[in-house]
């Protein structure tokens, strides 16, 4: 048995751990980079990059079907699944090319390539033959796609996010499990481009949206182009030769028996902490088995071990694993000396037409009587009826008697940009009235969150004296 000895130990070359490491490596510590699958993250390989090319593609065979809303002729729609597949895969291969180049960059007496496992807080067993002694331990592992029980005994008619970026060709059919934004993204996308693609949901809820009228509004709007079927539980899934016989039951009561080539399990995601021998740390560790942590500094407990990314399950996003790997590996690098870091204010966006975004704080976090809201329609919005995109809600949260501005929640065209502005302003701790004195432009879909301002104005001054202020509603972690 080999043993080497560093200051910081980074379990996972993912996102969170090479912000993680270059954070550790800043205070001139030897640090080890320890990973057991293939470099090039999940993002770039498997996750939000190819998800994104696909989505392109999609956009691009959607495109052509509206334009005709607009007088354009382009003759019979034809998508070349192989030719969407070949971009998609060699576009990919592209970004995980640029992660692979900066890990080559790190030096090989750094980089450890096996599975790490905790033998006590301070030792790591690093595949059969070495043992890692380190002072502060960094775990960045990440997390894999969950398979709902119902599902199993599918073999390879059944696949996760992960399987559709290997297809040369796309697919006759695939059942979509889970409502969330992969399955919704992937639903939508391959709906797109030809896929005849049914997406079941157990709830009535998509994307994780809380505000019920965002959430009724997303549904009429996927539900008018997309196989939406909510409220739906899937009773037996079965391989009936090359193809998966589902039998589902909708919460009224209706059956149906159905085939499709694959079914895609989309029903959440789950930290990587099986076999990693946190039970040996001392660290105190929650019914799923994870480390409790502090969210500013990344710590576990009072521990010199800190937790980064998704395998922590608090904001499974990339911006905020490298947030989350940077502050664990700087306060790794200067423990014990351990010190808050930056967390933004929340941020998701699903990229699904019309995109859903939800900005700070959200009905799921604010306290009811502590907020008031305003919203905007995009049905009548100029800009957005101009380009045969107005549908959605924006509906937008501020605090009374402050009038300061709190979130939003919303699905419509733009969200992406509109959601980032709004996270400025959030962050910023902006009120409502500051958001208002900002230029807007005309003829744009920016006019309609001034419209969505307006109405939370009114609405706040109408109940300011309901309450002076309250603390639960900050902004921020
Ligand atoms: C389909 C899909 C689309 C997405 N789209 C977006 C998006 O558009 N925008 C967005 O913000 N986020 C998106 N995400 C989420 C984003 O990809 C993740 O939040 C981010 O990649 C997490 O980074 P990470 O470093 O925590 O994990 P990872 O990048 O998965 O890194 C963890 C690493 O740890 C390694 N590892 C695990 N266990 C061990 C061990 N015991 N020893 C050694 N190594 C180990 C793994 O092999 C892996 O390389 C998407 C995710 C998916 C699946
Ligand atoms: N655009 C983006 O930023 C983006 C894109 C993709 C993924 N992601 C990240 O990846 C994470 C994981 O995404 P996800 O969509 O897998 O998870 P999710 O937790 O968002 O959604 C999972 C869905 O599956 C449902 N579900 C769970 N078990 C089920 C079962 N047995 N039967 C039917 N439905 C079931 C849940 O009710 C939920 O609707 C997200 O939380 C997100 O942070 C982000």
């Amino acid at each position: 048995m080999k043993t080497l000895e560093f200051d910081v130990a980074v379990i996972g070359a993912g996102s969170a751990g090479m912000s993680a490491y270059r954070a550790a490596k800043t205070h001139g510590k030897r640090v080890a980079l320890i990973e057991s699958g293939p470099y090039g993250t999940t993002c770039a390989r498997v996750g939000c990059m190819p998800s994104k090319l696909l989505i392109a593609a999609a956009e691009a065979a959607h495109a052509v079907g509206e334009a005709p809303g607009f007088g354009v002729h382009a003759g019979a729609l034809r998508i070349d699944g192989k030719a969407v597949m070949q971009r998609v895969r060699s576009e990919r291969d592209r970004f995980v090319g640029f992660v692979v180049q900066g890990i080559e960059h790190i030096d090989p007496a750094d980089r450890l390539r096996s599975h790490a496992r905790f033998l006590a807080a301070d030792c790591l067993q690093v595949g059969e033959h070495t043992q890692v002694q380190a002072q502060c331990v960094v775990i960045a592992s990440g997390s894999s796609p969950q398979i709902p029980p119902e599902l199993s005994g599918l073999g390879k008619q059944l696949i996760v996010s992960d399987d559709v970026f290997d297809w040369d060709d796309l697919p006759a059919s695939v059942a979509v499990i889970g409502t969330g934004v992969i399955g919704l993204e992937l639903g939508q996308a391959l709906h797109r481009l030809g896929v005849r693609v049914a997406i079941f949901g157990r709830k009535a809820r998509v994307a994780q949206l809380s505000d019920p009228a965002v959430n009724q509004t997303a549904i009429a709007c996927l539900g008018a182009e997309l196989d939406l079927r909510l409220n739906t539980t899937i009773v037996t899934a079965r391989l009936s030769g090359a193809q998966v016989e589902l039998h589902t039951r909708s919460a009224d009561g209706d059956e149906r028996t159905e085939h499709f080539q694959y079914v895609l399990a989309a029903t959440g995601r789950t930290p990587n902490v099986r076999g990693l021998g946190l039970e040996t740390t001392g660290l105190q560790l929650n019914e799923q088995g994870l480390p409790t942590f502090d969210p500013s500094t990344m710590q576990c407990g009072d521990s010199a071990i800190f937790i980064a990314g998704d395998v922590d399950n608090d904001r499974p996003l990339l911006h905020e694993a490298s947030d989350e790997g940077r502050i664990a590996g700087d306060n790794a690098g200067r423990f014990p000396a351990v010190a808050a870091g930056l967390r933004r204010v929340p941020l998701a966006i699903a990229f699904t037409d019309p995109q859903i975004a939800m900005i700070g704080h959200t009905p799921r976090t604010l306290k009811k009587g502590c907020f008031q809201s305003g919203e905007v329609s995009f049905e009548d919005q100029g800009r957005s009826r101009v380009m045969r995109q107005n549908r959605g809600l924006l509906r937008v949260y501020g605090e009374p008697g402050s009038l300061r501005f709190l979130g939003a929640e919303m699905t419509g065209p733009r969200a992406e940009h509109l959601a980032h502005l709004l996270a400025w302003a959030c962050q910023s701790g902006m009120t409502v009235d500051q958001m208002l004195d900002m230029p807007f432009y005309h003829p744009v879909v920016e006019e309609g969150l001034r419209t969505a301002l307006r109405n939370l104005k009114e609405n706040l001054l109408q109940h300011v004296s309901a309450i002076e202020h309250c603390a639960d509603c900050t902004p921020g972690v």
